[in-house]
Parts: C-alpha cells; sequence; structure tokens
C-alpha cells in the first residue's frame, strides 16, 4: 500500500528524511525537503519515491539524463544554490557536533558545472565493447556518455579511450583510470587485470600521441604497486601558484581549478598576520605542493606528506623556496608536539579519514592557528572536537563545493588557540 508523507530534511548522502509517527527516520531517494511525496511500502528504513505531490521550490530539472543510473551525482534534482545551502549545513553541523556554538560561514564557494579536472574511471569489458564510467548505486558501471560535471577535456578523451581500452590485451574484463587534467594535459593512469604486453604499450604511445598525451602510467589493477610508465610523449608539469611541479602518476589534486582557489585564498586568509621571517609555518598532508608554495611565500614552510613519490616531486620544486619538505608517514609517527609548539600556525588537509593520531599532538603542541581544510564532515566532528576541548575558539569557515551535483563537501575551518594563561609576577 502506499502512503503519503512530508519530508522533513536532506539526509548527508542526498536522501529525503520523513519523520515516521513512532519517531524512526525514513530515507526516501530523490525527495526534498518541504516537499510531499507518495511513496512505496517503506523497505526497513527506506521506501522508493513514487510521486511528488507537493514539489520544493528548489527542484529542478536534473541537467543529466545519466542521472539516478550513474552513482556519480546524488543531488542533480536540487538547484546548485540549494545544493551549496545543504552542504553549508552539513559543515556547519559537524562543527556543532565538535562543540562549536553557531559556527560563522565566512564564504561559500561552489566550482561551477563542466568544471572537474580529476577522475576516477571503471573500465569494464562488455560484449558490444568496452564502458568506461562511474558505479551505479548498485554496482554496475554505467557508461559516460555524457556528464555535465567533467571538464570538456577531460570528457572529450573518452570515447577514443573507449576504443583503445577495447584493443588492449591487458583489459581482460576490468580495469580503471584516474585522470588529472595538469597543465601539461591529460594525465592517465591505467590499471587492467592482465600484463601490459609490447603491442598494448605501442597502441598506448599512439593513443597517447593522437590526444596531446604526455604520460600513461599503467599497474595492475587492485593493487598500490608503483606505476609504470606505459606511454610518454613530452614533460609532464603543473603550475602551483605559479612553480612548476611534475606530479607523479595519479598525484592528488584539487578536482576543480575553482576549489583550489578557493582553498588556498581561505588558508592565506587565515594564516596570522605579522610574521616574520624565522617564523615558521607546519604543513602537513602537503601532497605535491597545492598549498605550499602559496604558504611558503609567507613564512618558512615546514610541509610533510606520506606519499614518497609526492614527496619527491614536491622537493624537486622547493630549491628556490623556503619550502622544506619531509616524506612521513603521520599516522605512525606524527609531528610531536613540542615541534607544533614552535610554529606559527599549522595548516593541515588531511585524507578521508581525518588526522588520527596527528591531532593530539597538534592540541598538545597548542599553535596559536590551526587551519583545517576537511573534505569529510565526519572526520571534521572528530579532529574539531579536541580543539575544542583545548579551549580553541572557531574562527570561521569557508564551505567549498567542488563536486558539484554530490554528498561530498569540504571546508576550510579556522581555529585559534585561547590566550596563554598569564604568569604570575611575585
Ligand atoms: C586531501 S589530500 C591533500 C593534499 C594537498 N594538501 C593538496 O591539496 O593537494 C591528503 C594527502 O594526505 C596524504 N596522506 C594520506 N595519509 C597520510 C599519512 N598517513 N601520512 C602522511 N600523509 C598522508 C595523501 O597522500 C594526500 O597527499
Amino acid at each position: 500500500m502506499t502512503t503519503d508523507i512530508d519530508i522533513s530534511a536532506l539526509g548527508v548522502d542526498g536522501d529525503g528524511l520523513a519523520r515516521l509517527p513512532d519517531g524512526a527516520l525514513l530515507f526516501v531517494p530523490g525527495a526534498l525537503p518541504c516537499e510531499r511525496v507518495r511513496i512505496a511500502p517503506p523497505n526497513g528504513h527506506a521506501a522508493a519515491l513514487l510521486s511528488v505531490l507537493r514539489p520544493s521550490p528548489d527542484r529542478t530539472q536534473p541537467p543529466c539524463p545519466l542521472f539516478g543510473e550513474c552513482g556519480g551525482c546524488a543531488v542533480q534534482h536540487l538547484a546548485l544554490p540549494a545544493a551549496l545551502d545543504w552542504k553549508a549545513g552539513t559543515v556547519v553541523h559537524a562543527l556543532e557536533r565538535a562543540g562549536f556554538v553557531d559556527p560563522t560561514v565566512i564564504g561559500r564557494v561552489q566550482s561551477p558545472p563542466a568544471s572537474r579536472r580529476r577522475v576516477d574511471l571503471a573500465i569494464r569489458r562488455r560484449p558490444d565493447g568496452v564502458a568506461i564510467g562511474l558505479h551505479a548505486r548498485r554496482g554496475a558501471v554505467v557508461d559516460l556518455t555524457t556528464c555535465p560535471v567533467l571538464a570538456p577535456a577531460l570528457f572529450a578523451l573518452l570515447p577514443a579511450l573507449r576504443d583503445v581500452a577495447r584493443s588492449l590485451g591487458a583489459l581482460r574484463q576490468n580495469g580503471d583510470v584516474l585522470i588529472n587534467l595538469l597543465d601539461s594535459g591529460p594525465d592517465l593512469l591505467l590499471a587492467t587485470d592482465g600484463p601490459l604486453e609490447p603491442s598494448d604499450r605501442a597502441k598506448l604511445a599512439a593513443f597517447a600521441r593522437a590526444h596531446h598525451i604526455p604520460r600513461i602510467a599503467w599497474r595492475p589493477v587492485g593493487t598500490t604497486d608503483a606505476p609504470e610508465t606505459a606511454a610518454q610523449t613530452g614533460p609532464v608539469h603543473h603550475l602551483f601558484s605559479g612553480t612548476a611541479v611534475a606530479p607523479p602518476p595519479g598525484a592528488f589534486l584539487q578536482p576543480s581549478r575553482e576549489g583550489e582557489a578557493a582553498i588556498i585564498a581561505a588558508v592565506l586568509a587565515a594564516v596570522p598576520r605579522k610574521l616574520v621571517r624565522r617564523d615558521t609555518i607546519i604543513e602537513l598532508y602537503a601532497g605535491c605542493g597545492t598549498l605550499s608554495f602559496a604558504l611558503g611565500e609567507k613564512a618558512r614552510l615546514l610541509a610533510f606528506e606520506g606519499q614518497p613519490d609526492a614527496v619527491a616531486a614536491l622537493r624537486r620544486a622547493t630549491s628556490k623556496t623556503r619550502i622544506v619538505a619531509e616524506q612521513r608517514d603521520l599516522n605512525r609517527q606524527p609531528i610531536m608536539a613540542r615541534q607544533i609548539a614552535d610554529a606559527r600556525a599549522v595548516v593541515l588537509d588531511p585524507p578521508y579519514m581525518g588526522a588520527g593520531a596527528q591531532m593530539a599532538q597538534i592540541v598538545e603542541g597548542r599553535p596559536e592557528r590551526v587551519i583545517y581544510v576537511s573534505c569529510n564532515p565526519q572526520a571534521l566532528t572528530r579532529d574539531a572536537a579536541g580543539l575544542k576541548t583545548a579551549g580553541y575558539q572557531l574562527d570561521g569557515v569557508t564551505v567549498i563545493d567542488q563536486f558539484l551535483w554530490s554528498a561530498e563537501v569540504e571546508a576550510v575551518c579556522v581555529f585559534s588557540a585561547p590566550p596563554a594563561p598569564r604568569r604570575r609576577i611575585r
């Protein structure tokens, strides 16, 4: 039997939420807050949307015909300004859960459509060819025949990539490809379930030449083996705040140029004023230097990163700077409180799981300013809670939506240490 219900909120994954008479929450994918909808009989805590009886003013026509099938986007039926409100709300709640009352949102930035320059796509051999795309909500790969999210130069590669993938002996059934659109052109890290034969290399080299791809690297699918170069037609480079870096295959890159610029601007605005030459900033999880070169203009910078190839790339580019880059697994060997205490600010941009053991050392080191770049509100709650307990105040947060129409959200959170206790003068 169908039921008509009111949707009260949007959950963190983009599903509409309704409160049932017994107080339980019901998840209704595709429904939006303030809507009255007709649903199928619930299956556990979820129910399928049958029709929208009273649409939200924020409901809009999804721009992509693959929406609902492809797992890349969660909320294309929600107008972009409302999606940014929702993401800002998610970040604000994360900080409130950490104990900060009424967090101030000092900035909100949304990347435009067709701006995504980094993507990880699955490859599947099928009887009729090869599909390249994202996983559907239920697992199968949806061939990306159109995409309003990807940068046009990246999307334009896909038809030829399908053709070359189909011709590769190395692609038995499964593979994947991570594409970074660098300043030097598309940089591909291909993984396949069969070994790369000399004939495959020749095909990839011809594909690279034809499409102005400086480098294609390869490794076996499902591994984190160091990739080998399968084809190279020219040098690879990318500018971070005016400094050229040669990122390794598959390097972390902020997903959009606009998002990167917004994160850098928010981080720089939060760096303490009146830094003198001997002042030090510590940067944790530095990658290949997205933030490092901008920070290195403000103070001496100690940059730490766990991935050896990323650190090597960063180091090669730091010769004329005040940046010292070091490889360090910050989970196993965090930067200790006494070193942190000497820094004017700590900037950290941890992976999805958050800063883990490193956070306790930051709290104990009590630097004047902690600038936390978050890509996961749940991890942000955990990590920010320690700062709250230590008496830090939240100066403000900038919310950045660079994974358009998905549930992902990034934020730059600025925390200041409480004033040091006054010393008694006898
Ligand atoms: C979100 S990325 C940020 C990178 C960089 N700040 C940027 O904007 O390009 C997180 C970085 O943390 C690094 N990382 C992940 N786990 C780590 C660990 N245990 N120790 C040190 N670095 C780690 C990753 O290699 C990655 O470069």
